[in-house]
């Protein structure tokens, strides 16, 4: 036997071996707009201790005693007026970006689309593209600012789910993307096509809101984050702020849409339960916006590659409701990337640099 080590270059190189997976990674949806998977959604999703950040059994009996029972019908109703034919569009704008993806990357690269709750789930996507035998698996969260409740939690699974697997490929995780000049671009055109149609007294840019206390508990270098000013720049202290990266991406869409000062407000939505969210909650930002007299507010949502529940209910339906009853009088929502070729582009460039 030959027990003399191989001292001289690798004569393979890794790149030409296999092909590369792609799992493309939503929050997720229920499987329909009815109650029990609505509520099945919920469960899930809710009972992720990234997302509802309190011991297990505590949450266990808010999810089984008040979720479960009283959110889930109420969150069907509003799920009933999002559903088109094709479905929860989340989920229909994922699988034509799938669709469009694979084409733009060709036959080097496998796409996969996944949720990270219900359906299709990360654990089906990932058991596809073990069979194929692939060299490398990039990971890409469609959430363009790092948070615990998202990113992290699909990072979570993903790893959870690999641990089990003999072979493990090379692995690459996107951890954000809220500056890559793509992404900004998709929504500065979206937002020029609505400036250029009609003056706005003022432009809104509202991101999905997170417990203050998620924030602060990843504050782990320098602990300096008190939810104020502080989060005004983003720097390498303060780079997983969420609160920090909002701000940031605003900025960097305020930039090339040149807004003037005062123009423009950064605001946060979707608050759940009693504790502090990180502010300005987006309510109170619109209520003060009449308050001052603007009529009218062009509305952008940043934290979203696709229109959902957050976007065209939230902010497209009730937020106008809100805007006009305190004296407002054009609301206009900005759609999301959805299914655009630049969010594509970006997506491609996003896989060719990991
Ligand atoms: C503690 C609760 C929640 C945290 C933290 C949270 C973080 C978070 N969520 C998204 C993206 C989405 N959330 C969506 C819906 C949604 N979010 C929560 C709660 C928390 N989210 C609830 C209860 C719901 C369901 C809606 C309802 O029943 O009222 C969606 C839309 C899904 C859809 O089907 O359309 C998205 C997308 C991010 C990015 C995030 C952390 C930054
Ligand atoms: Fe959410
Ligand atoms: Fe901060």
């Amino acid at each position: 036997m030959n027990t003399q080590l191989q001292t001289g270059p690798l004569t393979t190189s890794t790149k030409t071996i296999g092909k590369t997976g792609v799992l493309i990674v939503n929050l997720g949806t229920p499987d329909s707009p009815n109650t029990p998977d609505v509520r099945r959604y919920l469960r899930e999703f809710l009972m992720d201790g990234r997302v509802i950040d309190i011991p297990y059994v505590s949450r266990w009996m808010l999810i089984n005693f008040i979720i479960a029972p009283f959110r889930a019908p109420k969150s069907a109703k509003v799920y009933k007026e999002l559903w088109t034919e094709e479905g929860s569009p989340l989920k229909t704008y994922g699988y034509t970006v799938e669709e469009m993806l694979q084409k733009a990357l060709g036959g080097d690269y496998v796409v996969k689309l996944a949720m990270r709750y219900q359906n299709p789930s990360i654990a089906s996507g990932l058991a596809e593209l073990q069979k194929l035998g692939l060299s490398k698996i990039t990971v890409i969260p469609f959430f363009p600012q790092y948070a615990s409740a998202s990113t992290g939690s699909v990072y979570e699974e993903v790893m959870r789910i690999l641990a089990t697997w003999q072979v493990m490929p090379e692995l690459r995780f996107v951890n954000r993307f809220l500056d890559h000049p793509k992404f900004i671009e998709g929504f500065v055109r979206l937002g020029r096509r609505y400036l250029s149609e009609r003056k706005y007294d003022h432009v809104l840019f509202s991101y999905h809101g997170l417990p203050e206390r998620q924030i602060l508990k990843g504050d782990v270098t320098n602990k300096q984050c008190k939810l104020g000013s502080c989060c005004d720049t983003l720097n390498r202290h303060n780079q997983f702020c969420y609160r920090a990266q909002c701000f940031e991406t605003t900025r960097l869409l305020v930039k090339e849409l040149g807004l003037a000062e005062g123009t423009y407000t950064t605001s946060f939505q979707s608050r759940l339960g009693r504790t502090p969210w990180i502010k300005p909650y987006t309510d109170d930002v619109i209520k003060d916006l009449a308050r001052r007299g603007i009529k009218s507010v062009l509305a952008l949502s940043p934290s979203f590659v696709a229109d959902c529940l957050e976007t065209t209910i939230e902010i497209g339906d009730e937020y106008r409701e809100l805007f006009k009853e305190v004296g407002g009088e054009h609301w206009q929502l900005v759609e999301s990337l959805n299914d655009s070729e630049i969010w594509v582009e970006t997506l491609v460039d996003l896989v060719k640099k990991a």
